[in-house]
């Protein structure tokens, strides 16, 4: 049988008294495209700490294709195949764009930092980090620092460094926050076209991308996954609606149908 890609189990995380992640239970399949909804403060930015590595759990287990990962560094978790983006653009601004993007191919390939002297006789390197900025849109301004990019493409730069280390399990923290409908709607198709083939879980705040993208939902609150299901079925339930989704919901069918 196939590894999950993702698997959760009994996953908890305190803050001093405070329970923020009470057991939770999630696996998500190769390939699956899953998002993560909840109200503000529900835990999901901590989910994705535990998962990725920058907060160790309380106790629970966080496997990544088969294997324990909880409490491992995050490099090391990222060099298993795991790679994410953050909220707040993760980005180098003095560096030009394709510089931002090498230096995570570099990682996934294993470089130093003492590599950087070099790096343009490594022509593997030059030539992934060319077809990444040729795949996100941005060879064109590959050679601009990065601050002089306008804000959306700062985040599609954010998405390219994440994809550029080749793992094979990407976490996408509101990719599109900030974004206008159609930066939105163009920022969707380039997630879905650099995460093909790869498992995406993605936290998101706008329900249009979320019902539109995911594979399947699952709703955090109060740091308990309440539902699990296909986007159909997260907007019937109940529980659902009464949580969280309530007139969101209704919403969205109107802006899908
Ligand atoms: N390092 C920390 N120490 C103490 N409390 C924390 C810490 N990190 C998060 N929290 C608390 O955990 C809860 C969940 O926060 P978290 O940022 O994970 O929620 P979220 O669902 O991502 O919210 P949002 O949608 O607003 O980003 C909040 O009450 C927050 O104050």
């Amino acid at each position: 049988m196939t590894a999950m890609a993702l698997s959760l189990s009994r996953l908890k995380k305190n803050f001093g008294p405070a329970e923020i992640i009470c057991g939770v239970d999630l696996d998500i399949a190769p390939g699956e495209r899953h998002a993560i909804i909840g109200p503000n403060g529900a835990g999901k930015s901590t989910l994705f700490n535990l998962i990725s590595g920058l907060y160790t759990p309380s106790s629970g287990s966080v496997k990544l294709n088969g294997q324990e990962i909880a409490g491992m560094k995050p490099f090391a978790i990222n060099r298993m195949g795991l790679s994410r983006s953050f909220q707040v653009s993760n980005i180098f601004a003095n560096m030009t764009v394709r510089e931002n993007v090498r230096c995570g191919v570099l990682h996934s390939l294993g470089y130093g930092y003492s590599f950087w002297r070099n790096i343009g006789n490594l022509r593997d390197v030059q030539r992934k980090t060319g077809e990444i900025l040729e795949s996100v849109g941005l060879l064109d301004k590959a050679n601009l620092p990065a601050s002089l990019l306008p804000y959306a493409d700062q985040r599609t730069l954010e998405i390219a460094i994440t994809i550029a280390g080749g793992a094979d399990v990407i976490l996408l923290d509101e990719p599109t926050a900030g974004m206008s409908h159609s930066e939105t709607d163009r920022a969707v198709a380039l997630i879905r076209m650099a995460t093909e083939g790869k498992t995406l879980i993605i936290v998101e705040h706008d329900m249009g991308v979320v019902f539109n993208m995911a594979d399947r939902i699952s709703v955090l609150v109060y740091g308990e996954i309440i539902a699990t299901g296909a986007p159909s079925e997260i907007r019937g339930d109940p529980k659902v609606r009464e949580a969280y989704l309530g007139e969101e919901a209704d919403d969205e069918q109107e802006g899908v149908a």
